[in-house]
């Protein structure tokens, strides 16, 4: 490593290779686990687990990855077979409000790619700004708006390491559109599709939620729901050239109102993610057994 948050090709490689060494598996796909979400993990099959700080590189993990992640099994990462098909699953993740550089939170993705992984799937809790979504509803993320990436605050600063990808990657339809058309259609045949919406994320850097008067911003801006996650994953994933599916769990409805005297905190986030996880974890399940994913296509 070079400097503090100066991460270069080669430290990327020294965890990847460390992982090839300690597992027979390898993956083609990785799924990031959001909040309360970390049981899918549990469902992989002949798993290999690690935990993160045993991983040469990685970040560690903070008490947040901790409380929101599954009580036990926090910041790992678990190996193993999906209906039959090798993915890696990250329990926990890293924020960039944990006190983590941008360089730290997509540290993995790198890692994942240097693994072998095509296509990347992340999920996360978010709260909803369009008004005909409900709590528990699952969205199926169509595009995002980068609101720390935007104001400078992105991953791919720095250097471009070129053997990951291009100085300025494209991010158009980084979200795959066969993977969502299958998502929906997955959702019709399981009878989900009555909670199951598309929009766009908005990520936020935190830790605090919106006020009332940022609510009304993002409200306007076009977002359809808000959290404090995932675009930095993707734009790196992205950038090397995965394929990308994302998933928004709605928690809860972002106060808009000053007459309202609601307020949403972290605790309610986690209960709704626990009460709809299990039907998160069959869309996932779903959606990787119906990959082809030797041809990285839908
Ligand atoms: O990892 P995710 O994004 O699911 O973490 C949740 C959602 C917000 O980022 C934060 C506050 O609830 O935790
Ligand atoms: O309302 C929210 N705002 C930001 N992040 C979130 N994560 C879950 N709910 C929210």
């Amino acid at each position: 490593m070079h400097s503090k948050d100066q991460i270069c090709y080669e430290d990327y490689q020294q965890s990847a290779d460390w992982l090839l060494s300690q597992t027979q598996h390898r993956p083609k796909v990785a799924i990031i686990c959001g909040s309360g979400l970390g049981l899918l993990a549990d469902a992989l099959k002949c798993q290999d687990s690690f935990k993160y700080g045993d991983i040469p590189g990685f970040p560690q993990s903070t008490v947040h990855a901790i409380a929101s992640s599954v009580q036990g099994h926090a910041g790992r990462l678990v190996f193993g077979e999906l209906k039959g098909k090798t993915c890696v699953c990250m329990q926990g993740r890293f924020h960039m409000y944990e006190g983590h550089s941008l360089c730290k939170v997509t540290f993995p993705i790198r890692v994942f790619k240097l693994l072998g992984v095509e296509t990347l799937i992340v999920t996360n809790a978010a709260g909803s700004l369009n008004d005909t979504y409900h709590c528990g509803d699952i969205m199926v993320i169509k595009d995002h708006i980068n609101l720390p990436g935007l104001a400078g605050l992105n991953p791919l600063n720095g250097p471009n390491e070129e053997k990951f990808g291009p100085r300025f990657p494209p991010m158009s339809g980084v979200y795959d559109k066969h993977l969502r058309r299958m998502a929906f259609d997955i959702c019709k045949s399981l009878g989900f599709a009555q909670f199951v919406q598309e929009g766009v994320y908005c990520m936020v850097g935190g830790p605090n939620f919106e006020s009332i008067a940022e609510a009304r911003l993002l409200h306007r801006l076009g977002v359809d729901a808000v959290g404090m996650s995932t675009a930095p994953e993707v734009l790196v994933a992205g950038h090397c050239g995965m394929r990308v599916f994302g998933l928004s769990l709605i928690t809860n409805k972002v106060v808009k109102s000053y007459e309202d005297t609601e307020s949403v905190n972290h605790e309610s986030v986690l209960e709704v993610s626990k009460m709809r996880s299990e039907t998160l974890q069959t869309l996932v399940t779903e959606l990787v057994s119906r990959m082809d994913i030797n041809n990285n296509t839908a």
